[in-house]
């Protein structure tokens, strides 16, 4: 008996095989790829299920497309018998595939065994076709199909092998043609095996379904319809999940990238100003400097300071503090050429890198119009603050051959720029080193000083003009450092209000003076009306600084009217509106309040009219030369009389001589402190010096 092929099913069979290669080869991949042992299980068993029935579906479409003059029946049991041969065949297929390496020997035996399985699975197949007399076959055709089967499964495993690289490997997936193309070789490969082994066979000239025969080719063709589209659906949901998943993986690879660059931004930048940090100016700087040494020409550091920014930042809060930072960095960056750096390297602090110029003179013009930029006043959320910059500078190769040297001696020609009087800019010079060197001592000694018998008071008395008598006093501090020996209060006090030691200082000052003050009291030292403290501008500005006050005179007990505080007329004029809440404030708790260095800042007594002031301490650079100076005498002249309309009490500071006390009386000061009654004393000497003056007569001391 011959058959004839119908073509349309041929094709479905070899577009099947196809399938079921693409769908095996797929899956070979996510298996090769899942780390997880456990999914990777459930991949296989999948895997084998989904190949297994492609090529089984394709073996018994390309039965039905041998067209028979026979109506034939199929054996159930033999039908899924040739099934489960050909997903074990799959199986194995995919668990060397699965292997890390595919050596000769696994690719011969998986080989073997996916062809083995192959063949079982055709010739079972055809054994299920029940006819009588039976199928026989022609030994070389067989022979060649069982050779088809085990080259092809050979060739299949090692082009899975190859379309499915190790998820770690550098190349990557491949191309979707590419395992297309190796699916249509692998199908053509199975379809091979099938139609040589049915050319294999011989159908008897006449021959009858057996009664064993219980499928019939309708109910076989639904079976194989059922799987096929089975295969399909699988390598629908595969493709659409392979889609999904390289979306995903290009999604996920591209914020990867994104926040690599934002994580390699963020180690090479300051966060607030978005200018580059430290790290990045340093590498900036080495190459600047190659090239410099090559060519002999000089390259600038500026190290910028903001002064008053720490009072700023207290004052006004920290988000307006950022802001100033932010217009700052933004006013330094517009003075500068592209080849110019600027990196925020602290707080207030920039660093600019100007680069290779012949003449100096630049580096200084750019410093200069920096501090002028820096000095205009800022409008912040409505607010207009002023600050301005300490600018240090260092040029290269003259002030240092290194990066650190080179930053070192900038920052400390900024300090020499700030003990100068601050917004200024100044070429670095070798004994500002030493300078810089003292200053970070004093900070550091001064930090541990606090609190310990390094740190006293002195007092110098206040004088009544009219009378003179003793009628009040002023604490100053002392510090005697182990290390350093004796320092000024000139010196260390700007140190702590830049460091912001000032406030625990400040606090201790105010403490300890008030508990002295107490122990006059105790002692019935009548003759001190009060005693006074210096509060410095960093202090007031201080939001708990009204508080810390009012903690003191609890703690010690002193009546807040024996409390007199001196501020200085800057640190009032810094922020009036500010200044005159916290002093009413404190005034009308009882506490005294003084302007200290009078004349020397801006205000005039009309803007001072309305703070709740006590009296008015004028400066003692206006008493020095008061007898020949005739500007001075008129200006202190027009002071006392102003005073006077204000109904404030004025005391004049640094009386040394009788002639100086005189002219003040003359003018009708109030009250005067100096060289003239006594320096400022230890406690010991002032009780003394208390002692000692009790005795005579109260209103003729002087
Ligand atoms: N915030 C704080 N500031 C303080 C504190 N203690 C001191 N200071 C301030 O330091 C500056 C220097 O003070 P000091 O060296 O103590 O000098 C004072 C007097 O010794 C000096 N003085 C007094 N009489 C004379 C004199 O006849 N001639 C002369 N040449 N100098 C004299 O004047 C200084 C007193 O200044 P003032 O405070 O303005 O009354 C100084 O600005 C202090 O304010 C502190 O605890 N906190």
């Amino acid at each position: 008996m011959t058959g004839i092929y119908s073509p349309l099913l041929v094709t479905l069979s070899c577009i099947i095989a196809i399938m079921a290669s693409y769908t095996a080869l797929d899956l070979a991949g996510r298996i090769r790829a899942c780390k997880d042992a456990v999914a990777g299980r459930y991949w296989l068993t999948g895997g084998a299920f989904a190949m297994g029935t492609g090529i089984w579906a394709m073996h018994f479409i390309g039965m039905l497309a041998f067209m028979l003059p026979e109506n034939l029946g199929y054996d159930i049991s033999f039908t899924l018998l040739s099934m489960l041969a050909a997903v074990i065949a799959s199986g194995i297929a995919l668990a060397v595939v699965n292997t890390g390496e595919l050596t000769l020997v696994r690719l011969l035996a998986g080989g073997l065994a996916m062809g083995t399985g192959i063949c079982a699975m055709h010739y079972v197949g055809m054994a299920a076709m029940k006819m009588q007399p039976p199928i026989s076959y022609s030994g070389p055709l067989v022979g060649a199909s069982i050779f088809i089967a085990m080259s092809a499964s050979v060739a299949a495993l090692w082009i899975a092998f190859r379309v499915n690289p190790r998820s770690d490997s550098p190349a990557g997936r491949p191309p979707i043609w590419q395992r297309m193309a190796a699916a249509v070789m692998m199908g053509a490969a199975i379809a091979g095996v099938h139609y040589t082994g049915m050319a294999a066979a011989r159908f008897p000239t006449v021959a009858q379904g057996t009664a064993a025969s219980l499928m019939s080719a309708e109910q076989l063709a639904t079976l194989v319809a059922v799987m096929s589209i089975s295969v399909m659906l699988i390598a629908v949901l595969l493709s659409v999940h392979d889609k999904f998943q390289s979306q995903q993986t290009r999604y996920l690879t591209a914020s990867l990238q994104a926040a690599n660059e934002e994580l390699q931004f963020m180690l090479l930048h300051d966060p607030l100003t978005r200018l580059p940090n430290r790290v990045l100016l340093e590498d900036r700087v080495s190459r600047i400097m190659a090239r410099v040494k090559r060519s002999k020409l000089e390259f600038a550091f500026l190290y910028i300071d903001l002064d008053r920014f720490k009072s700023v930042n207290d004052l006004m809060g920290h988000h307006i503090g950022d802001a100033v930072i932010q217009a700052a960095a933004k006013r330094i960056t517009e003075t500068l050429r592209e080849m110019d750096t600027v990196a925020r390297v602290g707080g207030d602090e920039f660093m600019v890198v100007l680069g290779e110029s012949e003449n100096r003179q630049d580096f200084e013009t750019v410093a200069r119009r920096i501090g002028i930029a820096l000095s205009d006043t800022f409008v912040i959320q409505g607010h207009e603050i002023r600050i301005s910059a300490s600018i240090g500078i260092s040029i290269y190769p003259q002030h240092g051959t290194d990066i650190q040297q080179l930053m070192a001696h900038a920052d400390a020609a900024m300090y020499y720029a700030k003990d100068v009087g601050k917004n200024n800019y100044q070429v670095f010079e070798a004994g500002m080193n030493i300078a810089v060197e003292r200053r970070h001592r004093i900070s550091r000694n001064l930090a541990l000083a606090i609190g310990r018998t390094e740190l006293t008071l002195a007092y110098q008395p206040k004088v009544a003009i009219a009378s003179g008598g003793i009628v009040g006093v002023e604490a100053l501090a002392r510090w005697h450092d182990r290390e350093l020996g004796i320092i000024g209060p000139e010196e260390f006090i700007p140190i702590a209000e830049d460091t912001g030691l000032i406030l625990s200082l400040g606090e201790w000052v105010l403490c300890e003076a008030c508990t002295q003050m107490k122990r006059w009291e105790a002692q019935g030292e009548e003759r001190l009306q009060g005693i006074s403290v210096n509060v410095s501008t960093y202090q007031l500005n201080h939001q708990n600084f009204v508080e810390v006050v009012k903690g003191v005179l609890e703690k010690t007990g002193l009546e807040a009217g024996r409390l007199e505080l001196e501020v200085t007329e800057s640190a009032v004029m810094q922020n009036p509106e500010r200044a005159c809440a916290i002093l009413t404030e404190l005034h009308q708790l009882g506490v005294k309040i003084a302007i200290d260095d009078f004349g020397t800042g801006y205000s005039n007594l009309s803007q001072l009219k309305r703070f709740p002031i006590d009296y008015l301490k004028i400066d003692q650079s206006f008493i020095s030369g008061i007898a020949t100076d005739i500007q001075n005498a008129a200006l202190v002249k027009t002071i006392v009389a102003m005073a006077y309309n204000l109904n404030l009490e004025v005391i004049v500071e640094g009386v040394e001589t009788e002639e100086q006390l005189a002219f003040v009386k003359n003018l009708g000061a109030h009250m005067y402190q100096g060289y003239l009654c006594s320096e400022p004393l230890s406690v010991e000497e002032f009780q003394q010096f208390l002692g000692r003056t009790g005795e005579k007569d109260k209103t003729q001391w002087r």
